[in-house]
């Protein structure tokens, strides 16, 4: 098959190129490099720099390379941007979204698997989540995410276009032989910002807020390694194209961490006291968001291999290591 990943150069979308050609697909990779690293991107794939939104030159990739499918990860990702910033949200999430189907649909290209987020869900009444929870998002990002399914719907409906929406609950992790890992400008995840400290040792982490309604006060959170994620979006396309059905499946593993546990956990893998302050609340962060990921597991035969979350952090921390400065080295 040849499938055409969208936003193919960022953390997720660049393990998603590998395991597709791993797994035998040829790949077109369209990212503007806004977030994303060039490096990071196999060469086995064929690169196209460009923006999602310029909609004529989506079409053209579509019908020059004939693309079956699309991947899309090219949306902006970070919750507390998306709060100071909500327009920009908006602007490259929902706009690209609506150029990227209106290219589909002029090429007759009519599956797409999509990059969507437990951050859909806002502050869930019942822990675990089920995809039939209320999507009520808390923060820009998430009701992003969560317009992007819908138009996706309606765009099945008018255009026959079929998706499947994969809600990730906290991606982490690096690939096993340490070529792609996670690198974010400016970088505010936490497994990440844990490891760049204790690999500076510059004392700047800080765990943002201990007064939620959690086990010891801070966030908790579902961590779900980036290679089992990979696996889901190809397991995920399969499905669509055998069944021609769109649907929405959560990516996760059920297990909940604290915020402050992770810290432990680093600390355990890396060796390293890792010193911390204890800020305020970030805006914009649910106090818990665990997965049930019944629904993946039992339909598309998902069965995730790494749920040990020190297992994650261990490959995060090899990335780190090799790669301080992330792609910039
Ligand atoms: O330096 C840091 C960075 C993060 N956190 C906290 O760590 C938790 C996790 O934060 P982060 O790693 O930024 O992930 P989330 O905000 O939970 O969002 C992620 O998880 C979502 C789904 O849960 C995805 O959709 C998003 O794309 C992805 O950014 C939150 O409580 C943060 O407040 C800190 O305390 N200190």
């Amino acid at each position: 098959m040849r499938i055409l990943v969208v936003g193919g150069a960022g953390y997720i979308g660049s393990n998603a190129v590998r395991g597709l050609i791993n797994q035998g697909n040829e790949v077109v990779v369209l990212d503007a490099l806004y977030t994303g690293h060039r490096k990071a991107v196999d060469p086995q794939a064929k690169f196209y720099q460009g923006d999602i939104e310029n909609k004529f030159l989506v079409s053209q990739i579509l019908r020059n390379e004939h693309i079956d499918a699309v991947m899309h990860f090219a949306a902006y990702s970070l919750v507390p941007e998306s709060v100071k910033k909500p327009l920009k949200y908006y602007d490259n999430n929902v706009s690209g979204m609506i150029a990227l189907l209106e290219a589909m649909k002029d090429a007759g290209v009519n599956y797409l698997v999509f990059s969507s987020s437990a951050a859909t869900y806002g502050i869930p009444k019942q822990l675990p989540i089920t995809e039939d929870s209320p999507t009520e998002p808390i923060n820009p990002y998430g009701e992003t995410k969560l317009m992007m399914e819908k138009i996706m719907h309606w765009a099945d409906q008018a255009d026959g276009i079929k998706s499947i929406a994969l809600r990730y609950f906290n991606v982490a992790g690096a690939s096993s032989d340490g070529k792609t890992g996670e690198d974010h400008a400016p970088e505010t995840h936490l497994i990440p910002n844990i490891l760049k400290s204790a690999v500076s040792g510059d004392g700047k982490l800080t765990i943002f807020g201990n007064d939620y309604d959690t086990k010891d006060g801070t966030n908790v959170r579902d961590y779900v390694e980036i290679s089992d994620l990979v696996d889901a979006h190809i397991l995920a396309l399969k499905h669509l194209m055998t069944t021609n059905k769109s649907d929405i499946f959560n990516l996760g593993t059920a297990h909940g961490y604290s915020n402050l546990e992770i810290l432990q956990a680093a600390c355990e893998v890396t060796g390293i006291d890792i010193p911390y302050t204890m800020g305020p609340r970030r805006g914009g962060d649910p106090d818990s968001l665990v997965a049930d990921s019944t629904k993946a597991r039992t339909i598309l035969k998902w069965q995730p291999q790494h749920e040990n979350v020190q297992e994650v952090i261990a490959s995060a921390w090899k990335w780190h290591q090799t790669c301080p400065n992330g792609y910039d080295d």
